[in-house]
């Protein structure tokens, strides 16, 4: 069996090594010569594979080890008879880290208290549940728009406009989809950019096209009360530099890339290809990760709030060490603006999710308690 594999997917030889030969490309180098006798294809997001990649190639079974699927042909591989999975919710925790790292920068910028900002959701499956659940832990108030889910569930859910009227912070979870009635394709246009709250912090950590990069760029410009967080691009690898200044923080499409995630989502396609081709499961994840760099922190049960909040946070991950490298990056010249982009994700350090904390309480405090339990930490 040959596999083709992106060469940016951790740990392909511990999970795939048994099973044929495997060629690594560069994910934006895979092409129908590297596909040309392959049976296996595992990418990332950076891979369009479609008809025009795959068309007479032995293929029959794709995997791409990342939680979007808007580089897939999904209805070729239907016609196709290609069997393929992704990796649902393997960084998701990821992302949500990223949020509430971006939150407690705004909230440090501008001398606000978390808790007195209204939460607006924007799609709630596994990234944006798990916000929710993280953000309505700690007690803050957030209202969430899912329109699919809501057709199918009922339950609490306000519409986008409804959303947009009363939220100071707007955090957009929903895939790219660019048809049907829900598309999301510049789901933030021009005219709802504009409509946004006096003051509203915007954070985009789906994908670059849900939010219309020229319209935020100029809107940024002429409302300097608002906020915008982007780790997505319309154009990435290609970043508007000029919309990157006008934002808070601004990193390369990072927001899910905790060692935890990327590794998660490797052993999930290899237990979706283990089903496909009926292997036995023979790797486990578990025996792989590494133990984190900080494993434990220790807090007086007299801590404020809101500072054992960012304490418990930041041991673990702070986006602005990746804005500034992001920063420190961006060029005039294209080329080499893509390239480094490229590198930042290629070369990214070894980071872990906060769930995987313990936090020690000296002595008794319900508050703390309360907010390492709505963090998904462990009290030890
Ligand atoms: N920046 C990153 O590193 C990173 C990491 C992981 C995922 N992502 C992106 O985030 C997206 C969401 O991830 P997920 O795992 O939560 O996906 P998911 O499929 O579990 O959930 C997406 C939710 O969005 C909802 N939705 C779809 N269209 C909508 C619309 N028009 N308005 C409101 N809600 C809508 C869906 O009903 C669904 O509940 C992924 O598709 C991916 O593009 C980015
Ligand atoms: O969809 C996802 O899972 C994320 O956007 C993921 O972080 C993409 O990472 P990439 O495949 O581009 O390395």
């Amino acid at each position: 069996m040959l596999i083709v594999a992106d060469e940016n997917i951790p740990l392909i030889d511990e999970f795939f090594a048994g099973f044929g030969e495997i060629r690594r490309f560069p994910g934006r180098a895979i092409d129908r010569q590297s596909v040309a006798q392959a049976d296996v294809l595992l990418v990332r997001s950076v891979t369009r594979v479609d008809q025009a990649l795959l068309e007479g190639s032995p293929v029959r079974f794709v995997g791409t080890c990342t939680i979007g699927t808007d580089h897939l042909d999904l209805d070729y591989f239907q016609q196709a008879g290609i069997t393929w999975s992704s990796a649902p919710g393997c960084n998701a925790r990821g992302v949500v880290d990223y949020v509430l790292g971006s939150l407690l920068t705004l909230a440090e910028l501008e001398g606000v208290d978390l808790a007195r900002r209204c939460y607006g959701v924007v799609g709630a499956g596994e990234v944006g549940g798990r916000l929710i659940e993280v953000l309505r832990g700690l007690g803050w108030n957030v209202l969430v728009c899912d329109p699919q889910r809501q057709a199918v569930e009922g339950g609490d859910y306000v519409s986008l406009e409804q959303l947009l009227e009363r939220c100071d912070v707007i955090s957009l979870h929903t895939p790219l989809t660019r048809h049907g009635e829900h598309r999301t394709w510049h789901l933030l246009d021009r005219q709802r950019l504009e409509r946004l709250r006096q003051g509203t912090w915007l954070i985009n950590a789906a994908r670059g096209p849900v939010v219309d990069n020229r319209a935020l760029r100029e809107v940024l410009v002429q409302r300097e009360d608002l906020q915008a967080v982007l780790d997505v691009w319309e154009e990435e690898p290609t970043v508007d530099s000029a919309l990157a200044d006008l934002c808070v923080l601004a990193t390369p499409h990072i927001a899910g890339y905790s060692l935890d995630g990327k590794q998660r989502g490797t052993a999930q396609i290899y237990q979706a290809f283990c089903r496909h081709f009926g292997h036995a499961e023979q790797v486990r994840l578990e025996t792989l990760l590494p133990a984190p760099w900080v494993a434990q922190v220790s807090l007086n049960a007299s801590a404020d709030p809101a500072w054992a909040l960012a304490a418990i946070c930041r041991a673990v991950y702070d986006p602005r060490r990746d804005d500034a490298d992001f920063r420190r990056s961006l060029s005039d010249n294209v080329a080499l603006q893509r390239s480094a982009f490229d590198g930042l994700r290629k070369h990214y350090p070894e980071r872990r999710e906060i769930d995987g904390l313990q936090v020690r309480i000296q002595g008794e405090s319900a508050a703390l308690s309360r907010i390492v339990r709505a963090l998904g930490a462990s009290q030890v």
